[in-house]
């Protein structure tokens, strides 16, 4: 009788700030190395455009906790096409709106919300280690708190100019001013928050993308996660 090898799939957790690259990264990356793909921000996204459709007042932390487990929230996580819902409905573009945008942070702030979508994500880690080869998690607390035991870890950054200018294109705003004063704010509410902020730490690899292209970050990630899987 042969012996059934198994290998764990690897894990590649990414956090960073608003448009550093995080999503189009870890997609690009997870493409490349056949590894499923998680965004956690829409999840959390996901959650507050329910709320806000619901008509709960979201700067209620109280009402907002009440509502954070009602809803089923479903993730795709086929990197070529991620998908979200909610209760069934596919929200992919609802949940980029500017309302969802505005208000996604004081819903992430809430300690009934991330022990819900942690609890969610964790589980989905869990199902991509033991059967698939790996997946890419992006977010804000996924090297500290989601998946401490990643076997890469990226803080990715970009410096604020860039950012802006990449979000101003993305979204064909001419107002990029505007735009970084936007990304400024949510920078500062998602790393001031008391639980699970946004926070740099020595465990994971900073790579700053300011100088580089896309493709040139996917491919210093790619190589990596090459490196990961060749010492597992
Ligand atoms: N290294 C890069 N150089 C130029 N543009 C980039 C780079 N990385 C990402 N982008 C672009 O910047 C925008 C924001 O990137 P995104 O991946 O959504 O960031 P985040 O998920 O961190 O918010 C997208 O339009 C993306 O294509
Ligand atoms: N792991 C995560 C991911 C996102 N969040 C919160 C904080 C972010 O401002 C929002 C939206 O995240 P998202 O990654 O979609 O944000 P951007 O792509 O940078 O605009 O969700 C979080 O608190 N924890």
């Amino acid at each position: 009788m042969n012996a059934q090898i198994h290998t764990e799939g690897i894990v590649i957790a990414i956090d960073g700030p608003s448009g550093s690259g995080k999503s189009s990264t870890s997609r690009g990356v997870a493409t490349a190395k056949a590894l499923r793909y998680l965004d956690t921000g829409a999840m959390y996204r996901a959650l507050t455009w329910w709320m806000l459709q619901r008509g709960i007042d979201v700067s209620d932390p109280t009402a907002v906790a009440g509502a954070a487990t009602t809803p089923t929230i479903t993730m795709g996580t086929d990197p070529a096409a991620p998908t979200v819902h909610v209760d069934g409905t596919d929200v992919a573009q609802a949940i980029r709106s500017q309302e969802v945008t505005a208000n996604v942070s004081a819903v992430a702030s809430v300690p009934a919300v991330r022990e819900r979508l942690v609890a969610l994500q964790r589980e989905m880690i869990t199902e991509a280690r033991e059967h698939t080869s790996g997946i890419v998690v992006e977010g804000r607390d996924i090297t500290t708190v989601v998946a401490p035991d990643a076997q890469v870890k990226l803080f990715l950054t970009a410096s604020q100019e860039a950012r802006a200018h990449r979000r101003s294109a993305e979204v064909h705003s001419e107002d990029v001013a505007g735009t970084q004063e936007a990304l400024a704010l949510r920078d500062r509410l998602d790393s001031s928050r008391a639980l699970s902020p946004l926070t740099q730490t020595a465990e994971a690899t900073e790579l700053d993308s300011t100088g580089l292209t896309l493709e040139e970050v996917i491919a210093l990630v790619a190589g990596l996660a090459e490196e990961a899987r060749a010492a597992a």
